[in-house]
């Protein structure tokens, strides 16, 4: 956990975090060569805030959150020294921005890069509607992205992430954001209700466990940092290899 901890923070001089852009669709992203992942959500659940307290030992870095659900309306890439991108995106439901299908679902059916994404659910509330919408279009796109990229001749970089993902067999993790305003026994209802959303979903895709999180007081951060390094081949875990 401490290795995968130093990733987030600063090492001597060097300037680990870079914001790459605001992206409205993947056709202009950077390219395809870094391990990514991705926080998906409703708007206003706590991405863009979990993005920044992942990074808070780091002097500068800018995220914006805001109380108004719908604030972040493009793709935001950020590079993590090199070793892995995390993409902080547009949120679903209230006041979500109109171009979400052209830019957040043709990002996660198109990018070949993607090894991981995380999506939040409000601790307060478990899932909500929205989130059920949102379950449904991730394992519909699992399964593209996986015959699609088994029928086409691939290119090496291809054959390596395709390797990675289908290793991976879990692309799908749920983030229960906000625990420090969840009271324990509403905190265990989430958990409960995550696990049922899941197996109502038959989101067979998705992580049985939910990671537990407060950005507002970094509980669980530590966790989940530990297995962004590891799913993006950054962190050796000798048991588990
Ligand atoms: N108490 C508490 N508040 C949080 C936490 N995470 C986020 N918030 C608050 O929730 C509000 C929304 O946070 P954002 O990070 O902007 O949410 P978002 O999911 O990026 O929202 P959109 O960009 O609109 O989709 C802000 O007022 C944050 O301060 C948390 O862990 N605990
Ligand atoms: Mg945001």
């Amino acid at each position: 956990m401490e290795q995968a901890s130093m990733m987030f923070e600063v090492q001597g001089k060097k300037q680990k975090f870079k914001f790459l852009g605001s992206y409205p669709n993947p056709h202009v992203m950077p390219k395809q060569d870094t391990p990514e992942v991705a926080f998906i959500g409703k708007s206003n659940v706590g991405k863009s805030s979990l993005l920044a307290a992942m990074f808070a030992q780091i002097p500068d870095v800018e995220v914006r959150t805001s109380k108004k659900p719908g604030h972040t309306r493009m793709m935001n890439v950020f590079n993590v020294d090199d070793l892995f991108h995390l993409v902080d995106m547009p949120g679903y439901g209230y006041n979500m921005p109109d171009h979400f299908e052209t830019s957040v679902e043709a990002y996660l059916k198109s990018r070949r890069n993607l090894l991981r994404v995380f999506m939040l659910i409000d601790a307060t509330s478990g899932p909500v509607a929205f989130d059920h919408v949102a379950i449904d279009m991730m394992e519909e796109i699992v399964m593209t992205f996986i015959l699609f990229d088994g029928s086409i001749g691939m290119t090496k970089n291809d054959q390596k992430y395709f390797k990675r993902y289908s290793d991976l067999k879990l692309p799908l993790c749920m983030v229960l954001t906000k625990i420090d305003l969840a009271k324990p026994s509403a905190l265990i209802k989430s958990v409960l209700s995550v696990v049922k959303f899941r197996d109502e979903s038959r989101a067979d895709s998705c992580f049985p466990q939910p990671f537990l999180v407060s950005s507002m007081n970094g509980e669980g951060l530590a966790f989940l940092q530990s297995f962004i390094a590891y799913v993006t081949g950054n962190l050796k875990v000798e048991s588990l290899s």
